[in-house]
């Protein structure tokens, strides 16, 4: 499996890289070769040779400085999805790939333009931050996903959402829904990072990357992990928030 790190030293907040060496151990374990190649500002990389594009999420400043090198990569990055390539996007990452975002300082920061959602931030520097959890269907796979979060900004115009909120805010304060996901791309603003605490997302992840090379491949080939000290990490979480795994 070959993995497209996108801007790997600039957007890596509250653990975000977790999510990378989460996917390399579970290939590992399973005799996967996985390579991550880490893709920064102005490197060359045709993104459509790959299985696999990541990007965690940043602050404003950060977007802002990457996002004409990110624009320049529109029809690469379109080229891939449109070959199969998964794209796994965290927070600021996600953020980007819809129509455009509002920093807290008024910015306007064009995004990708791949979806209709767009992100403006909230009044005067309120932000989602906390623990969050979300009932999410990944191609008809009900699963509880559990992260953090902390984001001003307001993701509107979600047309797929990813899950139901149980606990905390998701795309905005009271939307009662969290990030997007299509069958492509898998937009969240969960952190924490992501996948150590949901092992089924992870599993999910690399099922849809191999499915580039060969579309019959399904997550239930995936030989079984032990994912027991994630899943007392889970409980702990859960239990904290009054709600069942
Ligand atoms: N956690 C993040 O990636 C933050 C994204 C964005 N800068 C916001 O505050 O909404």
């Amino acid at each position: 499996m070959k993995i497209a790190w996108l801007y790997h030293d600039f957007m890596d907040l509250y653990g975000d890289k977790g999510n990378i060496m989460v996917l390399q151990k579970r290939c590992r374990d399973r005799g996967i070769p996985c390579e991550v190649d880490k893709i920064g500002i102005g490197q060359e990389a045709d993104l459509s040779t790959y299985d696999l594009i990541f990007l965690g999420g940043g602050a404003d400043k950060e977007q802002l400085q990457l996002i004409p090198d990110l624009l320049s990569r529109r029809d690469n990055i379109r080229k891939a999805l449109d070959e199969g390539t998964f794209a796994l996007l965290i927070c600021g990452g996600y953020q980007l790939f819809g129509q455009y975002y509002i920093a807290a300082d008024g910015t306007r920061i064009e995004g990708l333009g791949f979806h209709s959602y767009c992100t403006e931030t909230g009044k005067a520097g309120s932000r989602c931050i906390g623990n969050i959890v979300i009932d999410a269907d990944l191609d008809d796979r009900r699963t509880r996903i559990i992260g953090f979060e902390n984001h001003g900004g307001q993701t509107l115009n979600v047309t797929r959402p990813l899950g139901k909120v149980v606990s905390g805010c998701g795309n905005s304060f009271h939307a009662g829904y969290e990030g997007y996901y299509d069958g492509q791309m898998l937009g969240t603003y969960l952190h924490g990072p992501l996948l150590p605490k949901n092992p089924e997302v992870a599993d999910f992840v690399i099922a849809k990357a191999m499915q580039k090379r060969n579309p019959s491949f399904r997550m239930e080939d995936l030989k079984p992990l032990d994912d027991s000290v994630a899943a007392l990490a889970r409980s702990q979480v859960l239990q904290k928030l009054g709600l069942e795994s």
